[in-house]
């Protein structure tokens, strides 16, 4: 064993990454519209040890305790070494996971007991196998994930999770954040290259969950802030003025992958009129990215700008209809906060999960109140949050 080795083999790392909203721009951004999505300050930390072969009193196991399901999944080293074959563990840029690859892993999966009503986790499980040997290799180690999100429910659960992963285990490598760590125990913050390299393989990993991801979740857990993405490029905005959002859990279970192959059928039976309707968000979130830099000093400016956001995100949710991923659960919230005169929209996937409605600067604490307890007595669950706060963070105890 290396010095260096024996250096990893001590290392705790825990790395935590936000969900997200997105603004506007779900599913047209997969067919190439710009969308604009900021962090929120709800985070998912996955927490890595790494250990020695005979250190955890066997033969050593790649373990991954899913702390908020109270669920512990456990695989020998052996076991990994024989399906996949001796991976290394690789410290630049990503392989895309092969069909022998994900096949093997979907073999692993075999002998874990998942609950048939957590049958879900498995996608999560698979990125996971997938992230850490890749990563890693087949050594020893111990990853214990929590998380403040909703899973499946649009807040970008399954980056936050690749996120906050990828940024541990490549931190563990000594691939990112070489020459960091002040020994005091504090959340740390990653130069760009390291952030791009983390968000590579999260995306890597949310193309296992996903099937098909445009990439824009992943990147506004990685980098934070508000940004505006298309076509894989990623523009910061000022958001000058804060966004206020209400956010609505229906709690109706929905998965974006198969609402994101939805929309991809729909397009191919409708090609012109779903052009069309593409072409329509991404005006809609090109004006929305202007109008959020604007900054508005006064109320009558603070007000107008407001207005132009709420008519924005009505139109974009006029058009999620028309792609086929709203949902009964949805109009209801739509209908209630409209009684109070705001405007909602879904954010995410849609089907289900979450509804976002602006919440006017002028008015937050009256209305807020009022419309929450409303929906909340629709068994929905509501909660406010930050916007446009820190991507990745690690701590290396
Ligand atoms: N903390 C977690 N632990 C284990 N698996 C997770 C965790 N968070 C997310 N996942 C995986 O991600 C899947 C949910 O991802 P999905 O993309 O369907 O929803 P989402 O990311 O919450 O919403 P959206 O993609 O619309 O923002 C889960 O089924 C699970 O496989
Ligand atoms: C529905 C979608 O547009 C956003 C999910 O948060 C999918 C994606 O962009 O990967
Ligand atoms: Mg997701």
């Amino acid at each position: 064993m290396s010095n260096d080795d024996r250096d990893r083999g001590s290392m705790e790392v825990r790395a935590r990454a936000p969900g997200k909203i997105i603004l506007v721009g779900e599913h047209a951004v997969v067919h190439g519209s710009a969308a604009v999505a900021a962090a929120i300050d709800l985070y998912t930390t996955s927490s890595l040890s790494l250990l020695h072969e005979g250190e955890d009193g066997g033969a050593g196991a790649v373990e991954l305790d899913l702390r908020d399901s109270a669920l512990v999944f456990s695989w020998p080293c052996s076991s990994l070494r024989r399906a996949l074959g001796e991976v290394s563990g690789k410290a630049g840029a990503p392989t895309p996971c092969s069909p022998d690859e994900l096949a093997a892993i979907a073999k692993l999966m075999e002998g874990q007991e998942i609950p048939e009503a957590k049958i879900w986790l498995s996608a999560g499980l698979s990125a996971f196998l997938y992230l850490y040997t890749s990563i890693l290799g087949c050594r020893p180690g111990k990853v214990v994930v929590t998380s403040d999100l909703p899973i499946g429910a649009g807040l970008g659960s399954s980056a936050a999770f690749c996120v906050s992963m990828s940024g541990a285990l490549l931190t563990a490598a000594g691939t990112v954040g070489v020459g960091g760590g002040s020994g005091v125990e504090e959340w740390e913050l990653f130069g760009k290259d390291d952030l791009e390299l983390v968000n590579q393989w999260a995306f890597q990993g949310e193309k296992i969950i996903h099937g098909k991801p445009s990439g824009i979740d992943n990147s506004v857990s990685t980098f934070g802030s508000m940004i505006k993405f298309k076509k894989g490029e990623l523009t910061n905005l000022k958001s000058r003025n804060p966004v206020k959002m209400l956010i609505t859990d229906t709690r109706v279970g929905r998965n974006t992958k198969a609402l994101v192959a939805g929309v991809s059928e729909r397009a191919s039976r409708h090609p012109d009129a779903m052009a069309s309707v593409f072409h329509a968000v991404n005006s809609i979130s090109e004006e929305l990215s202007s109008i959020v830099e604007l900054a508005a000093e006064d109320e009558i400016a603070i007000t107008s700008k407001e207005d132009k956001l709420a008519e924005l995100m009505e139109m974009n949710q006029g058009l999620l209809q028309c792609m086929g991923v709203s949902h009964s659960s949805i109009e209801t919230v739509l209908q209630t906060t409209l009684k109070y005169s705001l405007v909602s929209k879904l954010t995410g996937a849609g089907g289900g999960g979450c509804v976002l409605t602006l919440i006017p600067t002028l008015s937050a604490n009256i209305v807020l109140e009022k419309v929450a307890t409303e929906l909340e007595s629709h068994g929905f669950r509501c909660f406010k949050v930050e916007v446009g706060g820190r991507g990745l963070q690690v701590c290396r105890g």
